[in-house]
């Protein structure tokens, strides 16, 4: 199993939600205007800032990545990711560290107005709209007046309060804009922003109400002219970890170009446009040849799921497939087929652990089914909030336990009742019936049936729709649905074992699995 992390453009996780809070911030800041801003410690939670800020004259090296927080617990959870994150982190750190040399960082900031301002920000997209009085609230600070960047983009969008826009550290016009535009569900439109250093060519709106987007921007007097930014809209997956080299690139590039004034303290200084970045974990099953949930592979889902649940970097887990047709095959058959009643109990517990730790799961789950999902695959991907199946006749998703020749245990039973209903799931239940996905869609097994290649996209659109929620409410909500459910399995747990033992080491049942597997083997051939 791999882990990729790629990030999702996600600016609201630490933006204040509530009414009370928003204006609390607000007041705070409007009577407490300390200049200039720090830069923002680089914290575990957010590995990535949306840091609006200018680079000026002299530039030191970025100094290494901190030790310990993100980079250790990735590092345990995964020593690819926690090489893309270094990576990553490194080169976001690296231009807000050069700008911590005194004097040579600006934050943009204006003068906060002592009159009352409205509380919620609208930006009109387009530039003409410029909303009233936003020429006259979105004065920099005299210390700010060096990058008019910031200010102008404002201006043009017609932010009606540029000044506290501006002054969340992690904010910008840009992320206020969607903000705006997805509150009002209206559908994203490009912007235009322009400023001597840097044009904003394009915001590309997620389809609504996705909130991630590429931003293509245009830096003056840059040789390669047109620089994506950041974004994955309508990347595959696949190209999501470039999501954060970006900011590598960038900066590579920025030392390489006339940016190399940067390092060597001479040339124009260019403003500098970082994102924030938070963090989708996207779990690839690789057990070849068909993802058999061996005792193996169900250990290793419920550690990298726990640890991705205590990283509080994570919001979200895409599941989906490296093996080629295949999602999962569901139980590893070998696992359960001539084996002794310890060995039974311990990969049954296993199989109970995962199911428990993906049901309840706190974080938003999406499967990208990109293959065959019978049996334990389908239940692995009713466990996920969100199925994304692709178009495929011969990738289909059902319990098909009893052509096995054996039963789906209750709480396999209650996911599917609670997914698809009651007299579906009965009729589904006794025919062992593996749904094609248009039927899938049709009864509900998955929510969205799109071609191949657009299953992972669509899994991140899903993602990012999930992920629009704040997540106290969804997780309480989801915990509210599932509970009873759960529950059921926990109070019963060592009888479920039992049974399960008792059941599965019958002789009766041991012929019938040695005949399935048997028949798997030849059909091969
Ligand atoms: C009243 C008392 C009640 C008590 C109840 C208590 C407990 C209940 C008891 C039991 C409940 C158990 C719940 C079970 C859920 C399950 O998951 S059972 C597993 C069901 N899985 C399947 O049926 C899938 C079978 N596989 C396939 O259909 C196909 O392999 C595929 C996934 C569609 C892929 O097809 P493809 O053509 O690409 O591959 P091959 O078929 O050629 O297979 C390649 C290779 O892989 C082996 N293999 C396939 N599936 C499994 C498997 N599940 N486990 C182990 N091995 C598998 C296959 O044999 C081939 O092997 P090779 O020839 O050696 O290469």
């Amino acid at each position: 199993m791999d882990l990729i992390h790629c990030c999702v453009r996600w600016p609201w996780k630490n933006f204040p939600t509530s009414k009370t809070s928003l204006f609390q911030k607000e007041e705070r800041l409007r009577h407490y205007n300390p200049l200039p801003l720090t830069v923002p410690a680089f914290s575990n939670r957010m590995p990535a800032q949306c840091v609006f800020s200018r680079i000026e004259g002299k530039g030191k090296r970025s100094p290494p990545p901190p030790p310990g927080g993100a980079p250790a617990k990735l590092a345990a959870a995964s020593p690819v990711a926690s090489r893309k994150w270094r990576s990553s982190a490194h080169a976001l750190r690296g231009a807000p560290r050069r700008a911590q040399t005194p004097g040579s960082v600006t934050y943009v900031q204006s003068n906060l107005p002592r009159r009352p301002v409205p509380r919620s920000p609208r930006l009109r997209p387009g530039g003409a709209a410029r909303a009233p009085g936003a020429g006259r609230t979105a004065r920099s600070h005299p210390g700010a007046a060096t990058c008019p960047f910031s200010a102008k983009m404002a201006l043009a969008s017609g932010v009606r309060f540029a000044p506290r826009a501006l002054l969340r550290p992690w904010s910008s016009p840009v992320e206020l804009f969607h903000h705006d535009r997805y509150r009002h569900h209206e559908p994203p439109a490009p912007v235009h922003y322009e400023d001597k250093h840097v044009s904003v060519v394009k915001v590309w709106g997620g389809t609504e109400p996705s909130r991630y987007f590429l931003i293509t921007a245009r830096i003056h007097k840059w040789p390669s002219g047109i620089l994506r930014l950041g974004g994955i809209n309508g990347d595959d997956i696949s190209e999501a970890p470039r999501v954060c080299p970006w900011a590598r690139r960038w900066v590579q590039t920025a030392s390489a170009g006339p940016a190399a004034a940067l390092s060597t303290g001479a040339g124009p200084s260019l403003p500098l446009f970082l994102l924030l970045a938070e963090w989708v974990a996207v779990m690839k099953l690789r057990n070849p040849p068909v993802n058999a949930l061996s005792l193996e592979l169900l250990t290793e889902l419920v550690i990298s799921l726990e640890k991705l649940e205590n990283d509080k970097t994570f919001r979200g887990i895409i599941l989906t497939s490296d093996c080629p047709r295949v999602f999962c095959a569901g139980l590893d058959l070998t696992e359960i087929c001539g084996r002794n009643p310890a060995h039974c109990a311990e990969y049954w517990k296993a199989m109970q652990e995962l199911w428990l730790r993906m049901y309840l799961s706190s974080l938003v789950l999406v499967a990208a089914i990109n293959g065959a999902c019978p049996a334990g695959g389908c239940i692995i991907a009713l466990s996920c909030d969100c199925r994304v199946l692709a178009d495929n006749p011969k990738y289909r998703i059902g319990l098909n336990e009893t052509l096995l020749g054996i039963i789906a245990p209750f709480w396999l039973k209650d996911t599917y009742v609670n997914t698809i209903g009651h007299r579906a799931s009965e009729q589904a239940l006794q025919l062992g019936s593996l749904f094609p996905p248009a039927e899938a869609l049709q009864v509900g097994l998955v929510d969205q049936v799109v071609p191949e290649d657009q299953v992972q996209s669509t899994a991140l659109s899903e993602m990012a729709r999930w992920l629009a929620v704040p997540d106290h409410a969804r997780q309480l909500t989801k915990n509210m649905m599932r509970k009873a459910t759960a529950d059921r399995l926990l109070r019963q747990r060592d009888a479920d074992t039992q049974n399960f033992v008792s059941f599965v080491c019958r002789d009766s049942i041991q012929k019938s699995l040695q005949a399935y597997l048997e028949k798997l083997r030849q059909r091969k051939g």
